[in-house]
Formats: structure tokens, sequence, C-alpha cells
């Protein structure tokens, strides 16, 4: 028999990122309300629900943003909840912002580079003027760790274009790549589709569907989500209503319900 913890999650089973019996309040208002899910490896994991139902807050809880006000979010059983949002990165939390940011005046590989972690090197000027072999496979490395990404994000043939160049469908790539430079263990994507038409969320989800990586994203266009979640949380005014694939999600009679009022 499986034994449940206090919040219905299976006891001993570490998933890569654990959210336990989240509650956060504004006043009188729950915006999240004992809000339990797990994330697997390699799972894309969609939050959804109406205007409202706490996806922000929740994902300003799980990056790092919003204390809660009870319970607990952790990464590979480890527990994050008093962690920063800079100390969670370095864990291997990345996030992306509705909001686009790169770097419009590097290259599309320029900014993935400058997203990579630049781990040691030591030596300074010196060691730059005689290309000591170590500094040398450092730097290979991190070549060959672009060119990876950008093939993965569909972005090779644009990898000397100037980010500021691109339309917003590429720039929103672009920082995809740059979340994923490191190799997150979990990436968090805010409304990843927001502001772009529907060929360029396409291409979005064709990526993001393809990737190795653990995602929790929160989105409003429910074909993306449809499309590259393997489960999807349901919130509705702060609680979780339903959790499941996606074809069991369009089919709950609970979800519909809360839709369409
Ligand atoms: N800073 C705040 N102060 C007070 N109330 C807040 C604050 N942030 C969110 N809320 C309230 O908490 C609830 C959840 O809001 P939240 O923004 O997390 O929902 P959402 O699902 O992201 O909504 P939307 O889809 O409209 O972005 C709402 O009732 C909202 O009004």
């Amino acid at each position: 028999m499986t034994v449940l913890d206090a919040q219905g999650v299976p006891d001993g089973e570490v998933n890569v990122l654990d959210v336990r019996g989240v509650s956060v309040a504004f006043g009188g208002i729950k915006a999240l309300d004992q809000v339990s899910f797990q994330v697997g490896e390699g799972q894309v994991c969609g939050v959804i629900g109406p205007n409202g139902a706490g996806k922000t807050t929740l994902f300003d809880v799980v990056s790092g943003l919003r204390r809660p006000g009870e319970g607990r979010v952790l990464l590979d059983g480890r527990d994050l909840t008093g962690v920063s949002p800079v100390r969670r990165a370095r864990a291997g939390l990345r996030r992306t912002f509705q909001r686009t940011q790169v770097f419009g005046r590097l290259t599309v590989a320029g900014n993935v580079l400058a997203a990579l972690d630049w781990h040691g090197g030591g030596g300074g000027l010196a060691a730059d003027l005689v290309g000591l072999p170590a500094r040398r496979r450092l730097e290979r490395e991190r070549q060959e760790r672009v060119a990876e990404v950008l093939e993965l994000c569909g972005l090779t043939p644009l990898r000397d274009a100037y980010a500021a160049a691109l339309p917003v469908g590429r720039r929103r790539l672009v920082e995809l790549a740059r979340a994923l430079a490191d190799r997150p263990r979990v990436l968090l994507l805010d409304e990843p589709t927001s502001g772009l038409d529907a060929g360029q969320s396409e291409r979005l989800a064709e990526v993001v569907g393809g990737l190795d990586t653990t995602v929790l994203l929160v989105e409003h266009d429910m074909g993306f989500v449809m499309g590259t979640c393997d489960r999807i949380v349901v919130l509705d005014l702060g609680k979780v209503i339903a959790t499941g694939t996606p074809a069991e999600i369009r089919a709950d009679p609970v979800v519909r319900a809360a839709y369409l009022g």
C-alpha cells in the first residue's frame, strides 16, 4: 500500500520538483490554498486556470520571488522554500520572463555564451596570452555547448544575427536558449507565448515539446499547453481542481465548469 504524507504525496518519493501544501494569502484572499503537485524527471508540466486562479502567485513561489505563508518547494528532495531566487538559479532552477530579456547588442551566439557560467579558468591576462591548454579546452567546451543549445532551439542559422534585430518569436527562443545553456534541472517558463503570433507559438511549442529538461510553465494559450505538456495542473480560486494528462484535463467536467463559469 502506498503511504501518503499530510499533503497526499506518496511518502519517500523524490520528484525533481515537489510543491507541497503551499498557501499564500493577500489579506482575506487566499491566492493559493494548500497547493500540492509534483513534476517528474523530464516532464513538461503546465499550470492553467481562469484569471485570478493563482498561477502567477504559484510561479513566484516556485521561483522564489514570494515566500509562501505555508508549505514547501523542493528540488530533487532539497527544501528551497527559504532560498533566494539567485541561489535557486544556482541550484538549477532557471526561469524566463513574460517580457523577453536578451542582450540586443550581442549576437544570438553571444547571448547564449554570456549565459554560461564561467567555471574558473584563472590566470588572468597572462593565461589568456599564452593560451593555457586547460583554458583553451574550457573555451572549446563552451563553444560546443553554445552550438548544441542553438541547434536545440532551431537558432543555428541565426547564430551571428544581432538579437535586437530579431522578431519577438526568435528573441523568445534566444531567451530559452540562454536559460538552457547551463543545463538547468528545472526550467520555469512564465507565459512563454505572450506577444507571439500563432506561427511563432507553434515553433516555440515544437522546441519546448522536444526538450528533455524538466519544465514547469504557466500559460494562457490552451493550444500550446495541450500540445506541449505531459501533465497539467489546473488551478481555480487558489486550489488545485484537477491534475492529469492533456486528454484527461480536456475531458474533466470540473475543469470545464471552472472555465465556462
Ligand atoms: N500583490 C497582491 N496583492 C493582493 N492580491 C493579490 C496580489 N497578487 C495577486 N493577488 C490576488 O490573488 C489572486 C491570484 O492572483 P494571480 O495573479 O496569482 O492569478 P493568475 O491566475 O495569475 O491570474 P491571471 O491569469 O489574471 O494572471 C487574485 O485574486 C489576485 O487578485
